[in-house]
């Protein structure tokens, strides 16, 4: 079902195309949240938007485009903000279409296909990590830069993942992505379509919500193995490396999605985001998960495993245990209080640009970071934390004086003499 799902072949898609305008005919078969899926039964989707959703909205600005797709950003009547996808009437596609076709309605439709696909796929695979089919509406109305009578698919709105942005922030948050990826890739190795495999793996097919990634680009997706009847049909090849993958007395190759997976993700994501900026007591088993994806022996549940051990670590302060209690011991600490007039200095990666910002897991790591500073005299712990629950702190070279401030704590370093 999950190949069947995603064949792209020619036939089949027009085969489909004429039983739609077949059922278009019928008068029973106009309702816009029905859809047919390829089981061939009618699925009822009441819990979604309708084009009812779109009355009113105002498309704001374009998110994104690709080969197919356009995606608007959207601002519906009730003020919430939505991704409308559909189809890209500039897009390669749409211009192979026409050149090979010349038929603009049957090129729309055809192309319309594989938003429907990605619609049926989005219901198929819901994860955190895959973004979240709203709704859709067979008949825009029409609107700014939104032409009527298009199909759209509506989605949760998120950023597109600008990797330059990305190797610029603090490491947790490009840990973050990593780990988002992994559980992703997991749950697609074992998904309800099957093993399904990422043809098209670069970072455009991803946004973040709230810092959380996902995966927006579906139909670029295959749920086959390979076929093959020896070990040498089985080999995976990248531009630097190839790899050998074994043939199953099934007669398809072992786990190839899984493994072009994992290797697509050391290659476009690892090897930029995670080794960076590393936490020092950390830095052996990011080393560790770079080694095993980039040489491909680990597999998908033992690189989850990996990743969550570290997050475990990090969000525990585990790792933390050799630093001694007794650093705080040149620290005078001033509760319920904040500082004003502070010397900053700067520091990277740090989640403010004009002073230093960064995560700690409490006062001991905070001590030891403002030890390793030679402008460090004083650190305030904030009552603001990080996706891991880690705590920000804001390290200066001095302040003029403490203001009240029930969130936050400082930390002055005692002179020598004291
Ligand atoms: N929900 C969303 N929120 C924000 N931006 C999005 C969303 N979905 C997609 N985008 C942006 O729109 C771009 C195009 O979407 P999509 O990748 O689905 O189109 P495509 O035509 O299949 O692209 P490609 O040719 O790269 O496969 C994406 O690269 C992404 O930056």
């Amino acid at each position: 079902f999950g190949a069947q799902l995603y064949a792209d072949d020619e036939e089949v898609l027009l085969r489909q195309l004429k039983e739609r305008r077949r059922e278009r005919n019928d008068p029973s078969g106009g309702e816009s949240r029905l859809l047919v899926d390829s089981s061939g039964s009618t699925e009822a989707h009441l819990d979604e938007m309708g084009c009812e959703a779109l009355v009113g909205m105002q498309a704001l600005e374009v998110l994104g485009s690709g080969y197919t797709k356009l995606v608007f950003k959207a601002s519906l009547s009730g003020g919430q903000s939505v991704a409308l996808k559909l189809v890209n009437e500039q897009g390669i596609d749409m211009k192979k279409c026409l050149e090979e076709f010349r038929d603009p309605e049957g090129c729309r439709e055809l192309i319309s296909y594989k938003l429907e696909k990605e619609m049926i796929l989005l219901r198929k695979l819901q994860h955190p990590n895959v973004i979240k089919l709203k709704g859709h509406c067979a008949g825009v109305q029409g609107g700014r830069g939104v032409e009527a009578g298009r199909l759209a698919i509506i989605l949760e709105r998120g950023d597109p993942l600008q990797m330059i942005q990305l190797l610029q922030s603090p490491w947790e948050d490009r840990f973050r992505v990593c780990l988002d990826l992994v559980r992703l890739l997991h749950f697609l190795s074992r998904s309800p379509l099957g093993s399904i495999g990422l043809l098209d793996f670069q970072p455009q097919q991803f946004v973040t919500v709230s810092g959380e990634l996902k995966l927006t680009d579906l139909d670029d997706g295959s749920a086959e193995e390979t076929p093959c009847q020896t070990d040498a049909d089985c080999t995976l090849q990248f531009p630097q490396r190839n790899f050998s993958v074994a043939c199953s007395a099934q007669g398809s190759c072992e786990r190839l999605n899984e493994k072009r997976n994992i290797y697509n993700a050391y290659r476009y994501f690892f090897t930029y985001l995670l080794p960076h900026q590393a936490p020092p007591r950390l830095t052996h088993l990011v080393d560790h998960i770079m080694n095993s994806t980039g040489e491909l022996k680990a597999d998908v549940n033992q690189t989850l495993e990996a990743f969550e051990h570290i997050l475990h670590l990090y969000e525990s302060g585990l790792h933390l245990d050799d630093i001694p209690a007794s650093i705080l011991r040149d620290y005078t600490v001033m509760r319920g209080m904040g500082t004003s007039g502070a010397v900053e200095y700067r520091c990277w990666p740090s989640y403010s640009q004009q002073g230093c910002l960064l995560s700690v897991h409490g006062a001991k790591e905070a001590a030891h970071i403002c030890n390793s500073h030679s402008q460090c005299n004083s650190f305030t712990l904030t009552g603001q934390k990080t996706w891991t629950g880690r705590l920000l702190a804001s390290f200066k070279s001095n302040f003029s004086h403490l203001v009240p401030d029930e969130t936050s704590e400082v930390y002055v370093k005692k002179s020598p003499s004291s």
